[in-house]
């Protein structure tokens, strides 16, 4: 399968950013992996109106529906016709700051589906529920709530990112990665007949410094990141370790 970096600018950029893109393009031409970079919607337009043929660009999240009264919200058929391909969904600042819930994320991952999007769906735990020991639980659950069943190796794409690990500069053991990622891989393998071809990332303080350790964990396809995916140089660095992986 094709290896996945992709990079979630979050609430961060301005036009004067799509200077990374370029200097990201440009060093990295033909990357050994899938390149995307999912900026603010106000960006997506003209990021894909230039994007360089090794680019993807996503959406940080979408509506449910196609189109209605919702103010300030975007649906998936708006990121898809802005040129988008991909959209995150189910992050935990969203289900934090938002309140979104499984069925929720579920109901957007078929919206995103059904406008030719892919969805990357997010599960994590947060630092109480690992202390506690309810890791595994917390995100079985998360992942049999939100991923639908129209989901296949194809349209999604998941992505492990424990909520303590994001901005922290902290990362869980390889061998606590393993563990999740193995357990991702066997519940979806519950579900869906081609299991084995889903791309699970990990997300959470990735950087160019430890990106070469993730990327040799078994049934990591890939990573969610977010600060280090806003300068060109660091991204380009976890480009190369992931083609390199
Ligand atoms: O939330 C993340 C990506 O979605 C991870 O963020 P950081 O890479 O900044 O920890």
């Amino acid at each position: 399968m094709q290896k996945l970096a992709a990079g979630n600018w979050k609430m961060n950029g301005t036009g004067a950013d799509l200077a990374e893109i370029e200097a990201l393009a440009k060093a990295h031409p033909a990357p050994g992996c899938e390149v995307l970079i999912c900026p603010p919607t106000t960006l997506i337009a003209r990021m894909a109106a230039n994007a360089p043929a090794m680019l993807r660009i996503g959406g940080q999240d979408c509506h449910p529906k196609t189109a209605g009264a919702h103010t300030g919200d975007i649906s998936a058929t708006m990121l898809a016709d802005a040129g988008a391909s991909h959209v995150i969904l189910g992050h935990s600042e969203r289900r934090a700051d938002h309140g979104e819930t499984d069925s929720l994320i579920r109901l957007k991952a078929e919206a995103a589906h059904a406008a030719g999007l892919v969805a990357v769906v997010c599960v994590g735990e947060t630092e109480a529920q690992r202390d506690a020991g309810q890791t595994l639980p917390v995100i079985g659950a998360q992942l049999s709530g939100s991923v639908p069943d129209g989901a296949t190796a194809a349209n999604t794409v998941i992505a492990y990112e424990p909520v303590w690990a994001i901005g922290t500069g902290r990362t869980p053991t390889t061998a606590e990665i393993a563990e999740v990622h193995a357990f991702l891989r066997a519940r979806l393998a519950e579900r869906f007949a081609d299991a084995s071809g889903f791309r699970l990332l990990y997300g959470g303080s990735v950087k160019p410094s430890n990106a070469g350790e993730i990327f040799a964990v078994p049934n990591v396809d890939g990573a969610l990141v977010g600060g280090a995916s806003l300068k060109a140089a660091d991204f380009g660095a976890i480009i190369a370790a992931l083609s390199a992986a």
